[in-house]
């Protein structure tokens, strides 16, 4: 962090004499030396670029540290899609624990979920990153995991509705990624934008339970305390895959035995289900549940 003038003692008038004359143009607000690069949202200053990496960098630095969110010693799977948030993370991450001795075990971690002129794209980006950051790379498929790429899952199942099967499948493909490479920690690029989108859609769905519950944490932020009196939910496991589950089967094995029967739509949106009282059933019985309730579309569930 490079401290502004003001922090640093100066006062105003020495401020004004040092500053490099530059016929008026404005300057970075924190080093007084180049032209800004950018205005940033969060502070509203209008800040160059090299002084915009390092406060970013020494932002994320400060909040590993003052929230304690790694142990020397753990190892850490980078959530790697190949995409710009996930790659801004692994250079970030590999750089600080470099530059400031966490002592973590970095890895990065690719899911493939099978999509023809986007993922496997995505997956050679990940790949110069393992070169280039020298973080060993474990790249898991839905092939193999599930039996099903995406593009044969869209094909049996269209367009509508395919969201649900990528975003179940590749939330526990990432936890089941996570546990093959026996990680402590698995980190990903999940940005702001990322978690307004889904409190959006979940109030333009009118969940407002959801939203709500979010929008207090978020609130209530470092103060966070679950009361004593509070019973925790109780985290069960998938009979069938042994995954967890709040649930006698868990999402992604409702969905995957529906693709497996021919039945794509059983495990998808509540009124489908509805639709057919057969499905009704058979979803209520490996659910255990009296309602199946699907997320209609999604990245990862949060
Ligand atoms: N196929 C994947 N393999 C590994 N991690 C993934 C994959 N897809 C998403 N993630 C993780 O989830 C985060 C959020 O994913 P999302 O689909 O919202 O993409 P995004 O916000 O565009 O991020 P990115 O720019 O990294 O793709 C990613 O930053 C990454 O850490």
């Amino acid at each position: 962090y490079l401290p502004h003038p003001q922090d640093a003692g100066e006062t105003t008038e020495e401020m004004e004499a040092a500053k490099p004359r530059n016929c008026g143009a404005k300057l970075c607000f924190l080093c007084n030396q180049r032209k800004p690069a950018l205005k940033r949202p969060k502070t509203l200053q209008q800040i160059c670029r090299e002084c915009f990496y390092t406060v970013f960098e020494e932002e994320i630095h400060s909040c590993i540290i003052e929230n304690q969110l790694f142990k020397p010693g753990e190892r850490v799977a980078i959530g790697a899609s190949g995409g710009k948030d996930s790659t801004v993370l692994a250079y970030v991450l590999s750089e600080l624990n470099r530059r400031h001795n966490y002592g973590l075990d970095l890895f990065l971690l690719s899911i493939d979920e099978g999509i023809t002129g986007y993922r496997d794209d995505s997956l050679e980006t990940v790949k110069r990153n393992e070169i280039q950051y020298g973080l060993p790379l474990k790249v898991v498929s839905y092939k193999d995991l599930y039996g099903w790429t995406m593009d044969e899952i869209v094909k049996m199942i269209g367009l509508k509705n395919n969201c649900t099967f990528c975003g179940v499948f590749r939330r526990q493909a990432l936890d089941r990624g996570a546990a093959m490479l026996k990680v402590d920690k698995l980190v990903t690029g999940h940005n702001a934008d990322d978690i307004s989108e889904t409190v959006l859609l979940n109030i333009l769905r009118g969940d407002i339970a959801r939203p709500s519950a979010i929008l207090d944490i978020i609130k209530s932020g470092e103060r966070f305390r679950i009361a004593t009196s509070t019973k925790m939910p109780e985290q069960g496991i998938c009979e069938r895959c042994g995954y967890i589950s709040s649930q006698k089967w868990c999402k992604a094995c409702v969905l995957l035995d529906g693709l497996n029967r021919g039945l794509p739509k059983l495990g998808i949106g509540r009124s489908r289900v509805h639709d057919n009282d057969d499905c009704k059933k058979e979803a209520n019985h490996m659910t255990g549940s009296k309602e199946v309730q699907g997320k209609p579309c999604g990245n990862l569930d949060f």
